[in-house]
C-alpha cells in the first residue's frame, strides 16, 4: 500500500460535497455519450506503444475493492467505492467502540442544514445514517432558508464550545444571502471535519505543514487509489475542476503524494490533449459525460466524482446520476475506473465519519 500521510481511518490524506446544485435535471447524458461513440472511435486515443500500465495490485480477482468488468470489449477494472467504505465504516466502527470502552467517549458530529433543498436533505439524512452505523452521535440543526447569518453563527459557535460535539458540518451550498466564507471560519478549526477552513486548506498546500483535516471527498479519492493498490507516486495525475471543495484540494493531494498534477478547468483550452497524458484523472466538473475515450490515455485510472442528475423515465425518480466520464467509454480504455453512483460518493461518508473520529481522538489524547 502507498505511503500513509494521515494517521486516521484513511490509509492516506482528506473530502466533502454538493450534490445537485445544479437542480436542473439534463438531457439523459448516457445516451448521449453513446449515441458519438461511432465518430468519435475514427481517431485512437493515442498510440498503443504509449501504453502505460499502471500497476493495480488487486489482492484477488475476488477483491471487493476492484472487480474486472463483465462486458466485452472492456478492459477496466471497476473500483467499487461502496465496498471500500464498508470496509472503512467497519474499522470506524471498531474503534468508536474501543475508545468508548477505554475512556467512555462517544465522538459526535452535528450537522446544519439551511433551507430545504431536497438534495441536501437527503445527504443530511445519509450522514446520520452513517453515523449511526458506526455508532458515532449525531446532532442536526435545520433552520429555515430565511434565516440570518447570525443566527447560523450561533448555532456554530455553540457547537464549538460543546463538548459533545467533535465535528461540524455546514451543508453547502447556503442561500444565496449567506456569506459562505464567514460562516465557514466560524467553525473551530479543531472541529473542521469538512476540511474547509482556510487554515486547513493553507496547511494542505504548504510543505512540511499537516492539516488537522483533509477534505473528504478529495480524500475518499486518494483512499480509494491507495486501497485498490495504485501507485501515484511519480505518475501524472490531472484534476479536471478547481473548486475550493473538490478540485483544488484534490490536486494538493496528489502533489503531497508525489504526483506531478495538471489541473484543467473552464477556460483550459484543448483539455483532451492535457487529460491524454494523465496517468491518474480525477474529474470533479459537474458535467455530464464530458470526458470521452478520446480523452483518455490507455491504461488510465479515472476517478469520477462528478454526480450529475439526467432525465430518465425509467427511473422511479425520474432521473438516475451519471458521473463526468462517459462510463461505457472509459470502461473501454482506461485500466481502472469508479462508477457513479458507488464510487466517489460512499466514500466521501466514510472519509466524514473518519474525520470525526480523529478528531474525538484528538481532542481526548486518545491513540
Ligand atoms: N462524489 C462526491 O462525493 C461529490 C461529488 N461532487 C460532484 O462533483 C462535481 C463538481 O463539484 P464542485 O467541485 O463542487 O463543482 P464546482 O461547480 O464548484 O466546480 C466545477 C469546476 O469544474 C470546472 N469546469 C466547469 N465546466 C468545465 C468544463 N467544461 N471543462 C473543464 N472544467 C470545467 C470549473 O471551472 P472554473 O473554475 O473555471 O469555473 C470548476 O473549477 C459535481 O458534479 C458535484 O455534484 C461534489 C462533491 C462531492
Ligand atoms: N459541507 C458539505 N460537505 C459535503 O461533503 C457536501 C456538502 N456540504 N454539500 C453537498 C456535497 C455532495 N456530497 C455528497 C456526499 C455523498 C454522496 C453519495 O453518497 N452519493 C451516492 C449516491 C447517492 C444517491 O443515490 O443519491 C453515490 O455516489 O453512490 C454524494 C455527494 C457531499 N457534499
Amino acid at each position: 500500500m502507498s505511503s500513509m500521510l494521515f494517521s486516521d481511518y484513511s490509509s492516506s490524506t482528506t473530502a466533502r460535497f454538493l450534490p445537485f446544485r445544479r437542480s436542473r435535471l439534463r438531457v439523459d447524458g448516457a445516451v448521449f455519450c453513446r449515441r458519438l461513440v461511432g465518430p468519435l472511435h475514427v481517431r485512437p486515443p493515442i498510440s498503443v506503444s504509449l501504453r502505460t500500465t499502471l500497476t493495480v495490485h488487486s489482492s484477488s480477482s475476488s477483491s471487493p475493492v476492484i472487480s474486472a468488468t463483465m462486458g466485452t470489449g472492456t478492459s477496466a477494472k471497476i473500483i467499487d467505492g461502496k465496498a471500500v467504505a464498508k470496509i472503512i465504516r467497519d474499522e470506524i466502527t471498531a474503534e468508536v467502540s474501543r475508545m468508548k470502552d477505554a475512556i467512555g467517549i462517544v465522538p459526535g458530529l452535528a450537522v446544519v442544514l439551511v433551507g430545504d433543498r431536497k438534495d441536501s436533505a437527503t445527504y443530511v439524512r445519509n450522514k446520520k445514517k452513517a453515523c449511526e452505523s458506526v455508532g458515532i452521535n449525531s446532532f442536526e440543526v435545520r433552520l429555515p432558508e430565511d434565516s440570518s447569518e447570525q443566527e447560523l453563527l450561533n448555532f456554530i459557535l455553540g457547537f464549538n464550545e460543546d463538548p459533545s460535539v467533535h465535528g461540524i458540518l455546514v451543508q453547502l451550498p447556503l442561500p444565496s444571502h449567506m456569506d459562505e466564507q464567514s460562516i465557514l471560519n466560524a467553525v473551530s478549526i479543531e472541529k473542521d471535519v469538512d476540511g474547509f477552513h482556510p487554515l486547513n486548506i493553507g496547511r494542505l498546500a504548504m510543505r512540511g505543514r499537516e492539516p488537522l483535516f483533509v477534505p473528504c471527498t478529495p480524500k475518499g479519492c486518494i483512499e480509494l487509489l491507495h486501497r485498490s493498490g495504485i501507485v501515484i507516486k511519480g505518475k501524472r495525475a490531472v484534476v479536471i475542476g478547481r473548486s475550493n471543495i473538490v478540485g483544488m484540494p484534490a490536486a494538493l493531494l496528489l502533489q503531497r503524494e508525489d504526483a506531478s498534477i495538471s489541473i484543467v478547468h473552464s477556460r483550459t483550452q484543448n483539455p483532451e490533449d492535457i487529460t491524454r497524458q494523465a496517468d491518474i484523472i480525477i474529474s470533479a466538473v459537474g458535467q455530464p459525460n464530458m470526458v470521452r475515450e478520446n480523452w483518455i490515455k490507455p491504461g488510465a485510472v479515472i476517478i469520477d466524482v462528478g454526480i450529475n442528475p439526467v432525465q430518465d423515465e425509467k427511473s422511479p425518480r425520474g432521473y438516475r446520476l451519471v458521473g463526468d466520464v462517459c462510463y461505457e467509454e472509459a470502461c473501454k480504455v482506461a485500466s481502472a475506473v469508479t462508477p457513479v453512483p458507488g464510487g466517489v460518493g460512499p466514500m466521501t461518508i466514510a472519509m466524514l465519519l473518519s474525520n470525526t473520529l480523529s478528531s474525538a481522538k484528538r481532542l481526548h489524547n486518545f491513540q
